[in-house]
């Protein structure tokens, strides 16, 4: 069974969209929303409040994949026990990820059914289009919509050219928008990102304005009076607050401690739709493994040869693929250094076992 048309204005507002497929949700059992992850449970919205749920005993199988289980974001289907319990996730529209702090490899979901990622970078000492494209790369690939947002557009010397400048370094897919993130006026031409059903995330370095842009969209300071500084069990400073949050345009955002810290993975590829003109030339190439350093026949170099490429956009694509490469080499580091201690224990437990005569 569908959600009834009764359900839909309640589940819009938590960004639910048709799905493609009919989902089968027999009351008691409803939909929510993922709105939050602790320790000790999930936080869910079913679009009237909030309440807290636990995952079903088979989504906490050590054999379960962690992006297997339910995420800030999903559209799950929740048994009305007490407490409330997560059966089912539905099908995910798009996925962010990014690579798993410390120890891990692995790669976390950071959230779920987004449609747009607005990436936030100021114009003041803020402004790197590296960084901006390395953002770009990161949401390549997750089904879900970048749109930069360039901040303090009111207060920096430049942001006109800044803006022309980096617009013309991105491909034409992505928009970008230069804003006063206090001017409910100058953030308006976000609105149209920000529709019923619709779902966003803010990401960018911190003091780049999410908190400002948030409480404009909000028209009410609620972002900063309803964040509160609590420490955890290890002592870490973290702010909670509500993750998902309902605008008055319809559309919601969420916001969680992990989406503001993106980084790099070592799994993206060059996004083909940012280089697609760099790589459509080094397809003509004569040799299919050229390196695009002298070789002969190379399309590449004859197009910078006869200025059809510009040289700087060579030199930042070549930036970017070695950036990847790092982020890769460091990944490949960590899995070996993870199995060379793997050995190591294997060769002590043995020489133990030889003195001590245990096996
Ligand atoms: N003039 C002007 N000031 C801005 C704009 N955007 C942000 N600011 C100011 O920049 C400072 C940082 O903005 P925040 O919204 O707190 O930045 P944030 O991204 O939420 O930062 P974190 O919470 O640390 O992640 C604040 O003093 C804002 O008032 C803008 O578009 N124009
Ligand atoms: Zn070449």
């Amino acid at each position: 069974m569908q959600p009834t048309p009764d359900d839909e204005p309640r589940l819009a507002r938590i960004g639910w969209s048709a799905p493609s497929s009919p989902q089968d949700v027999a009351p008691p059992q409803f939909l929510a929303r993922v709105v939050a992850q602790h320790r000790a449970g999930y936080q869910l919205h079913d679009g009237e409040a909030t309440f807290n749920a636990q995952p079903a005993a088979k989504f906490l199988r050590r054999d379960v994949d962690p992006v297997d289980r339910p995420a800030v974001g999903d559209f799950v289907v929740v048994a009305p026990a007490s407490p409330p319990t997560i059966e089912r996730i539905l099908p995910r529209r798009t996925e962010l990820k990014r690579g798993a702090a410390g120890e891990s490899h692995r790669r976390q979901l950071i959230a779920t059914n987004v449609d747009t990622v607005f990436v936030l970078v100021g114009l003041d000492g803020d402004f790197n289009p590296a960084r901006i494209e390395r953002y770009l790369l990161l949401i390549h690939g997750s089904g879900a919509v970048p749109v930069v947002v360039l901040t303090k557009a009111d207060t920096a010397a430049g942001a006109d050219t800044a803006a022309a400048e980096l617009r013309q370094r991105l491909t034409d897919a992505i928009a970008v928008v230069a804003v006063n993130a206090k001017s409910a006026a100058s953030v308006a031409p976000l609105l149209q990102w920000l529709g019923p059903g619709h779902t966003a995330v803010l990401v960018g370095s911190s003091g780049a304005g999410k908190s400002t842009l948030t409480n404009t969209l909000l028209g009410e300071a609620r972002q900063a009076t309803g964040a509160v500084r609590e420490h955890d069990s290890r002592g870490r400073h973290t702010t909670t607050h509500r993750a998902l949050i309902l605008l008055p345009s319809g559309g919601c955002l969420i916001d969680t401690p992990g989406m503001r810290e993106l980084k790099l993975t070592g799994d993206e590829e060059l996004d083909e739709g940012q280089f697609a003109d760099v790589d459509e030339l080094a397809q003509s190439c004569r040799f299919g493994d050229c390196t695009h350093a002298g070789e002969p026949g190379c399309a590449v170099q004859a197009a910078l040869a006869d200025g059809r490429l510009d040289p700087a956009r060579w030199q930042n694509y070549l930036k970017l693929r070695d950036e990847l490469a790092a982020a890769a080499d460091t990944l490949e580091a960590q899995l070996r250094r993870k199995s060379e201690s793997r050995v190591l224990t294997k060769a002590l437990n043995r020489r133990l076992g030889e003195k001590y005569g245990r096996h």
